[in-house]
């Protein structure tokens, strides 16, 4: 009789579980120049009106609307006013006052005329060429907002706009949601740091640079927590230094699978780790494991450098998305292949591909050769086609669907 294997967890019901209770993690106040493309954890109000008072919008005169109603009237220019300054006169009938772009408009006075429409006329006093209506170049207090004004919502990300509006608002700090924390851990005796001297047998640990890099582009805190042998001592110190260091979320990498030497799911369960999932139906990224321990998340990747970059980008990401209140779509598109592909078996396939934007749109070029060990292929792709359970083969000018790693050009 055929021995049955216990059926792996779909894609969509391990996200849906990683990500069940993982809500923002807490706020912090910093300071505006430290903001940018944090997460706005309130809505954000004006503290004062701007402008706050009617101002010039060009460089001229300010006049009476009715005064400059007629060209070849002429006005006399009984002062100046500057930005920063206040004229401390009223303008009567037949007056003017001298003005720059962004000064307060001089009582009684209700337009400006531009200094390209009027001409001097001697002796402080000018010539309208051009008229101008009441209002005529001048920006009303509040144009922008006015004080007490919802400036930005809860949820914003401080862009180049946001933190510009959240600026003159007046708010030299702002409330934003705490990055999570997420260490590091690479697992494996094999493993030594880029840089060093191999004996045979050994091999570099790349795996935490592309994890980092991708948590950081999401604004994680990411705590390299190094390299941990496949012992129980050297796995137990690694997992006390993460809560040490008050991990959020601690990512380990390799010993998810099967063999003697993938100890971490065991080890990590016998220190207390209650474990959510282990082994997924997705190719890359079959033996990833969660589980949490008190407040910490564990999120264990399969070593395979590209089943550890491929489910940093499907799983990690979300993660840190959700505790860090950022919102995350997963965007697929579609694609047309540009040569054969095998049929599918029992695991989603995230597959390694050149996507390319054409007139028609995309064109997708699917590496042959999908083993998850090979970190070339996977740093010379820029899209992920998915490929169901069981898909069946498909041909040149089928319809594919990806996810983008990458902005695609041409
Ligand atoms: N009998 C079975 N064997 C395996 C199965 C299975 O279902 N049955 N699953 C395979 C799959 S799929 C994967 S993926 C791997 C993942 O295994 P582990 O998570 O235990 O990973 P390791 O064995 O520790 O490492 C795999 C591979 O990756 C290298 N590695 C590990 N960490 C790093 C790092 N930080 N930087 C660079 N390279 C790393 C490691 O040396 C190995 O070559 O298991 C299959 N086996
Ligand atoms: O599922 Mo493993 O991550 O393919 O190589």
């Amino acid at each position: 009789m055929a021995a049955t294997r216990k059926p792996l967890l779909p894609v969509d019901e391990a996200l849906a579980r990683l990500l069940h209770g993982a809500e923002p993690l807490g706020i912090e106040t910093i300071a505006l120049e430290h903001a940018h493309n944090r997460i706005l954890a309130t809505d954000l109000f004006a503290k004062r009106t701007q402008p706050p008072f009617a101002a010039s919008a060009m460089d001229g005169y300010a006049v009476r609307a009715l005064d400059a109603a007629n060209v070849g009237t002429t006005l006399k220019v009984i002062g100046d006013v500057a930005a920063g300054y206040m004229f401390g006169g009223v303008v009567g009938a037949g007056e003017c006052v001298r003005i720059f772009t962004g000064a307060p408009l001089p009582d009684g006075t209700d337009a400006i005329l531009i200094q390209e429409d009027a001409e001097p006329a001697g002796d402080n006093h000018i010539t309208v060429t051009e008229t101008v209506t009441s209002g005529t170049y001048v920006r009303p207090a509040g144009l922008d907002f006015s004080d007490g004004d919802i400036l930005l919502s809860q949820g914003r990300v401080l862009d180049a706009g946001a933190l510009c509006l959240a600026a003159s608002g007046n708010h030299a700090s702002l409330p934003v949601y705490k990055k999570p924390r997420i260490g590091i851990l690479a697992t494996g005796d094999e493993l030594l740091a880029p840089g060093s001297t191999l004996k045979p047998g050994q091999i570099i640990a790349s795996n935490a640079y592309g994890v980092g890099a991708i948590a950081s582009e999401y604004y994680a805190e990411v705590i390299d927590l190094g390299i941990a042998r496949d012992d129980e001592k050297s796995l137990k110190n690694a997992l006390q230094n993460a809560i040490d260091s008050q991990c959020d979320v601690l990512i380990t990498l390799g010993g998810a699978s099967v063999g003697e030497h993938d100890l971490v799911r065991s080890v990590f369960i016998s220190a207390g780790m209650e474990l959510d999932f282990w082994k997924i139906a997705m190719q890359p990224g079959k033996p990833l494991m969660f589980g949490k321990l008190g407040n910490m998340r564990i999120l264990g990747l399969p070593g395979n450098p590209v089943s550890s970059l491929v489910c940093t980008h499907l799983f990690g990401v979300p993660l840190i998305c959700a505790l860090g209140g950022r919102s995350y779509n997963q965007v697929r598109q579609k694609a047309k292949l540009t040569g054969p592909i095998k049929a599918n078996g029992n695991r989603e396939q995230y597959a390694r591909a050149m996507i390319k934007r054409t007139d028609s749109g995309f064109e997708a070029s699917v590496f042959e050769n999908q083993d998850s060990s090979i970190i070339s292929f996977y740093a010379n792709a820029n899209g992920l086609v998915v490929r169901p359970i069981d898909a069946p083969a498909a041909i040149a000018g089928d319809d594919v669907e990806f996810i983008a790693l990458t902005p695609i050009g041409r």
